[in-house]
This record gives structure tokens, sequence and C-alpha cells, in this order.
């Protein structure tokens, strides 16, 4: 059975507070991105996992479809399997990538061994493995609270729009973020911010992060500043970043950007080019 993983844009972040355990207190809106990973589990005589696509940093067995796969075969009578993963979301640039694919895999499991399991028991399992991946069991817009692992779902519909989302050749780590935000525990604005038109967004949806990323990584300013020029109606990094995204009324062809910088577009009739 195949599966495939999309990505996630947040649009608009606000980090509220330092937690005891480390974790941080945040609002956000998760959005589904059209850009996929592929996935597919094959029962075998022994566990492997085998990549393909984008390089994966660090160890396989670290990867976290392994850990997604360990945690329901504890519980559960699963057999060994083959885990294939086709990797095409760019990693380190805020977009979930490695917590889409362990939430997909959950599901996919789930499905094809029969588990039975439902959505709050999948959501369960999945808090297991990373603040992000709850969001990818239900992968729909949500406004996200806790350590955006709480969820009320969102009326919002980017499809009529051209979306624009660029990697630059910058990893961020995720904790590398976290460590230079500065929290606020104001929040409360994001909610209303949304409901607005997306032409009202630039001034009023904010990424906390940006502030911090931008000074370490002036580029990825340069290429948020990049999609407005170039006519976007709202432009923000996703996440503690590295990948900056634009969404426009009108199709577009950016200029100007560093030739080994990846852009994916998604036109209004849901068309990935990339
Ligand atoms: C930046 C976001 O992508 C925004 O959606 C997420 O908050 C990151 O979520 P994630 O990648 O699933 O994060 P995890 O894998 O659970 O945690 C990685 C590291 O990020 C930090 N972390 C993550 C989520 C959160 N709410 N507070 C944190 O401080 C912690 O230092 C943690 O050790
Ligand atoms: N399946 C996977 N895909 C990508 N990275 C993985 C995966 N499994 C484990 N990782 C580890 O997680 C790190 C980054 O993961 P991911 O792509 O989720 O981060 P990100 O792009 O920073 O997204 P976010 O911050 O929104 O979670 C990688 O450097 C890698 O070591």
């Amino acid at each position: 059975m195949v599966s495939f993983a999309n990505a996630k844009i947040n649009i608009g972040l606000q980090v509220l507070r330092r937690r005891e355990d480390g974790y941080h207190d945040l609002e956000t809106v998760f959005y589904p991105l059209r850009v996929y990973d592929v996935l597919e589990v094959v029962a075998a005589s022994e566990t492997r996992f085998i990549p393909s696509g984008l390089p994966i940093p660090g160890e396989g067995n670290d990867n976290l479809c392994l850990k997604a796969y360990e945690l329901l075969r504890q519980a559960h009578n699963l057999p060994p399997v083959h885990i294939y993963l086709h990797k095409s979301i760019p990693i380190g640039a805020g977009l979930g990538g490695g917590s889409a694919d362990a939430a997909f895999l959950l599901k996919l499991i789930n499905q094809q061994f029969a588990l039975g399991l439902s959505e709050p028991e999948l959501i369960a399992y999945a808090r297991r493995l990373g603040a992000d991946c709850a969001f990818f069991i239900r992968n729909r817009p949500v406004f996200a609270t806790g350590i955006g692992d709480v969820f009320q779902d969102v009326a919002l519909d980017l499809s009529s729009y051209h979306l624009v989302l660029v990697k630059p050749d910058i990893h961020v780590a995720t904790a590398e973020a976290y460590a230079t935000v500065m929290p606020n525990p104001v929040g409360g604005q994001l909610q209303a911010a949304i409901a607005r038109p997306v032409s009202a967004w630039r001034d009023a949806v904010v990424n906390d992060f940006e502030v911090g990323i931008f000074e370490k990584y002036p580029e990825i300013a340069r290429v948020k500043a990049l999609l407005y020029e170039q006519g976007a109606l709202f432009a923000a990094m996703s996440g503690s970043g590295s990948s900056v995204y634009g969404v426009f009324n009108e199709q577009v062809e950016l200029a100007g950007l560093d030739p080994g910088y990846k852009v994916f577009y998604i036109d209004n009739e849901q068309n990935l080019r990339w």
C-alpha cells in the first residue's frame, strides 16, 4: 500500500512561553501543502528502512518512520516490514516533512494491517513522535495551541490562489530556532487576523521566528522581500524556516533567486510544478 505524506506551512506563529519541559507553548495556523513524500510498507522477513530521493541527514535507524512503526509494533502484532520512503519535502525547512512521514506511516499501517485505531488513538501515538506530528493525522487547516498539538478547525481555503514555496539552500534545525526566539505571552491575535482577507495579512499575521532567523540568515529575509516585490499578497517564513512561501492572485515565475534554491509552484488548479 502506498501513501502520500504532504507538507504543511505555518500561517503566523506566536511563541508564548517556554515550559518546564523545555518545549514552548505557541499559537499557529497549520495549513496542508501539496508537496509530497511517498511511503510504502511491505511485509518482509526482517524490518528495513529504504530511503530514496532527497538525502536525509542522520542515521537511517533514527528515522521517524522506523520510530512510528516501532510504536505500533510494540502494541500490536505487526510483522517485520520494509518501509520505502521517497523524500521530496525539503528538510530543515519548517515544512514538517519528518513529522508528516511519521504520521502518515501510522495511518498507513493502521489501514494496511487493519488495526482499527481511531483518530484520537492515532493522535495519541503521533504526539509521542513530535509536536508537529498530531496535525498530520487530521491534516486539515487548524488553529493550533499547546505545543502545536491542540486543534480547532479553521475555515481557511487558499485553493483559489497561486502558492509559491522557496527553499533556500539553508538548513534550520528546529531546536536552534527555538533557542533564538523571544517568547511573548500576549497571544490571541492570530485567529482574528487569519479571518481577514489575505491582502490584509501582511501587517497582521506574524511569525515570531522570523526576527532571530532573519538576523542569522539575511538571505531568508531577502527571499521574503523578493516575493512581495514580485506581487505576493502575503509572504512569510514557514515555522522555524528556512522555507518561505508567498500567496499570489496571479500565476508568477519568480526571477532573481539564487539558482541553488528550490522553488515549488502550486497553481489555483492544484497543479504542482518545481
Ligand atoms: C516549528 C514547528 O514546526 C512549528 O509548527 C514546530 O513547533 C516544530 O515541531 P517538531 O519539529 O515536531 O518538534 P519536535 O520534534 O517535537 O521537537 C524538536 C525540538 O523543538 C523544540 N520545540 C518544539 C515544539 C515546541 N512547541 N516547542 C519547542 O521548544 C524543542 O527544543 C524540541 O526538542
Ligand atoms: N522521515 C524523515 N524526513 C526528514 N527528516 C527526518 C526524518 N526522520 C528523521 N528526520 C530528522 O529530522 C530532521 C528534520 O526534520 P523535518 O524535515 O521534520 O524538519 P523541518 O524541516 O525543520 O520541519 P519542522 O521544523 O516543521 O518539523 C532531519 O535533519 C533528520 O535528521
